[in-house]
């Protein structure tokens, strides 16, 4: 066999030069394959995986890091993997609503568009109706909101700023950043936190009849843990004397005037806007004035939007220029409460009375749950 030069150096002893020379080939051959691969079309499947990595990062900020949020209470209701705080409910109006208003791709597209902290937050409270309230936000074209809940200045506050603004996103100049995280509205830390973010945060409470709440509360929970004790037994420290167990979080998030104090200390009471929970239920198109006007909206979410559906019990939404089917929250909203025995709820509303009528001063608002 004759000697060669060419697989002596490729076989026997490979030099650097030859080294270097397959290295540029094997890189001009991905560039080939890559360029082909975009001429017939798969590269537009990129920025789709972008978006499916936001709603995972989405995801992780619900899921991570779990403390409670009432310091001192007495926490059954670790209702953390509720599909709620995931925010998948009303995926498809939400998508539908997005390709109408400006294209599914315009948010990549557009560089005028970037993350930014939120300028308003709903911050409560637990089972008053929150997701409903960030669902109807979500139809207007001047918003865009996370759709799951970032617990940041309640459990991922050490994670930072700039951590908190990746989990937002992309909007323009004249739209507004949005969250909720309905625990923030009774935990200690949070006004400070949110005052140190911006003094000018828009902060919206969607209130409930705070006996309702905890029934709703303790349902959520029993859906998950069937084997908890009854509602009747937990809301009491001592039921023959009447005493009633207010380090049960249940029972406290509904002293609502206790809460409401704390954030006074950091922002006037014109910052802050009540929406009643009932009222978003019976008239979904009369609160979102109120909450769009507040923000310094256009009235775009309207009675248009709404459907109220008979079975379910209701408002679900709908796209008033689609001829589309209205669409409702899934099942975790407006689940079917138990029979709570009557002396209790006798007692709760009693209980609530002070703290009620002092909420209603403080807010120069009567919510008629007396
Ligand atoms: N449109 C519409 N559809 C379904 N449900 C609605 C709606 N508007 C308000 N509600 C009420 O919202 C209650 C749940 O409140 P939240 O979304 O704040 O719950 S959570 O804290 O985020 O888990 C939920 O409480 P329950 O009825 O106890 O399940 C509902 O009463």
């Amino acid at each position: 066999m004759e000697y060669s030069p060419f697989l002596h150096s490729l076989h026997v002893v490979p030099s650097s030069h030859v080294r270097n020379k397959l290295f540029v080939f094997c890189i001009m051959l991905s560039l080939w394959v890559y360029m082909i691969y975009c001429c017939v079309g798969y590269c537009s499947t990129v920025p789709n995986l972008t978006y499916s990595s936001v709603r995972r990062h989405e995801n992780d900020a619900a899921t991570d890091n779990r403390d409670s949020s009432l310091g001192a209470s007495r926490d059954l209701l670790n209702n953390e993997n509720e599909l709620d705080s995931r925010g998948d409910e009303w995926d498809e109006v939400r998508s539908e609503a997005k390709a109408v208003d400006d294209g599914a791709m315009s948010g990549f597209l557009n560089e005028t568009e970037s993350k930014k902290l939120p300028q308003a937050i709903i911050i409560g409270v637990k089972k008053g109706g929150t997701r409903a309230l960030l669902e109807f936000l979500r139809l207007h074209p001047d918003i865009r909101a996370v759709g799951a809940e970032p617990h940041f200045f309640d459990r991922n506050y050490d994670k930072g700023l700039e951590w908190y603004r990746e989990l937002m996103p992309k909007s323009s100049e004249d739209q507004l950043t949005m969250e909720k995280t309905p625990s923030y509205f009774v935990t200690r830390e949070v006004p400070s936190r949110i005052y140190s973010m911006s003094k000018d945060t828009k902060l919206i409470v969607v209130v409930r009849n705070p006996v309702t709440r905890a029934i709703s509360d303790y349902t959520q929970t029993r859906s998950k843990k069937p084997d908890i004790p009854s509602f009747e037994s937990l809301t009491f420290k001592n039921i023959s004397a009447g005493l009633i167990d207010t380090t049960w979080s249940a029972v406290q998030i509904g002293m609502y005037a206790r809460h409401l104090e704390r954030w006074l200390q950091f922002f006037p009471m014109e910052q802050l806007l009540f929406v009643s929970g009932e009222r978003l239920i019976t008239d979904p198109a009369g609160e979102m004035a109120r909450v769009q006007d507040f923000l310094g909206l256009r009235r775009v979410v309207t009675e248009k939007y709404f459907h109220f559906n008979p079975t379910k019990g209701f408002p679900c939404l709908k796209r008033p220029e689609v001829n589309a089917k209205p669409h409702c929250l899934g099942k975790t909203k407006g689940r079917t409460h138990p029979n709570i025995d009557p002396q209790v709820v006798q007692t709760l509303r009693d209980f609530y009375k002070p703290f009620n009528r002092k909420f209603y001063k403080m807010t120069g608002h009567d919510f008629g749950w007396d």
